[in-house]
């Protein structure tokens, strides 16, 4: 689409629409070259030596995958933001990133999340970024059936691209629109346990369980980075399930 059309697309007149056109540039290559290094340079105008962590204490990559539209750029802006993106989807391009510094028993964990895109024409680009993320959320649409039929190929993809102890959460997300469910929660439970992965049902819109998600994250990769002897073991499935079992968790006034 030409600029023009894409001004009149939006409304705009004159020379002033301009702003308003998204460019997007997706940077590739392998684990390691300095992709993120260039995005960080561009974004905040500094270099960060060593790795994106050196600032705060520690610091993980975070990776959102899933079926295009199931909700991972707003899961993402409410979590960094508190706001809930309505109205026109604007499918990902590629790869984008935000980070975000999260308390865990008193330490800051740094969390770089990388928000993919769910469309398969990016596949070949988001592949190369699995290798460099510590964990993964995989979300589905709870009224979609397709995105939740197509998490068993998502998971094969993982396997063959991720790092092999990398942490991995199932999320069934868009659970506020209850009078659209076609996938009911107990399927999301089944599969989640299938897999060994610990699972629950988020909203992007309400906010329901997307810092509990995160944190649980947070905690997990903590834990594995500092296991120090003595210290008790952290099981991320087992947090879940105690957190979702707490009075006000998880359901829809
Ligand atoms: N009701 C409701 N709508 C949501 C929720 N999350 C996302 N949406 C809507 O779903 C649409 C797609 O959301 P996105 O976050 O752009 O989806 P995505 O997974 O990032 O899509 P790709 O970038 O193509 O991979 C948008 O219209 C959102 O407003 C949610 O939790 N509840």
């Amino acid at each position: 689409m030409d600029l023009q059309t894409l001004g009149s697309y939006q409304g705009g007149a004159g020379p002033d629409f301009y702003e308003h056109v998204l460019h997007k540039t997706i940077l590739v290559g392998d684990s390691g070259v300095g992709k993120t290094s260039l995005l960080v340079q561009f974004d905040q105008g500094k270099f960060i030596p060593g790795s994106f962590s050196a600032t705060v204490g520690i610091g993980f990559t975070v990776m959102l995958l899933g079926d295009s539209g199931v909700g991972k750029t707003c899961f993402l802006i409410q979590f960094k933001d508190g706001a809930f993106l309505s109205g026109t989807f604007l499918a990902t391009v590629g790869i984008d990133f935000r980070n975000k510094v999260v308390t865990v028993d008193g330490v800051r964990v740094k969390l770089q999340i990388w928000d993919t895109a769910g469309q398969e024409r990016f596949r070949s680009v988001t592949h190369a970024y699995y290798r460099d993320a510590q964990a993964l959320l995989l979300l589905y649409d709870i009224t979609n059936k397709a995105s939740f039929e197509n998490i068993r190929a998502w998971l094969t993809e993982i396997h063959e691209y991720a790092q092999r102890d990398v942490v991995i959460m199932l999320l069934g997300n868009k659970a506020d629109v209850s009078s659209e469910r076609v996938i009911r929660s107990e399927d999301g439970e089944t599969l989640a346990r299938e897999y060994g992965v610990p699972f629950l049902e988020t909203s992007a819109k309400t906010g329901m369980n997307v810092e509990l998600a995160f944190l649980a994250i947070a905690k997990e990769l903590k834990y594995r980075a500092g296991q120090q002897a003595g210290e008790p073991s952290f099981q991320i499935r087992d947090y879940v399930e105690s957190q979702k079992k707490r009075p006000g968790c998880c359901s829809f006034l």
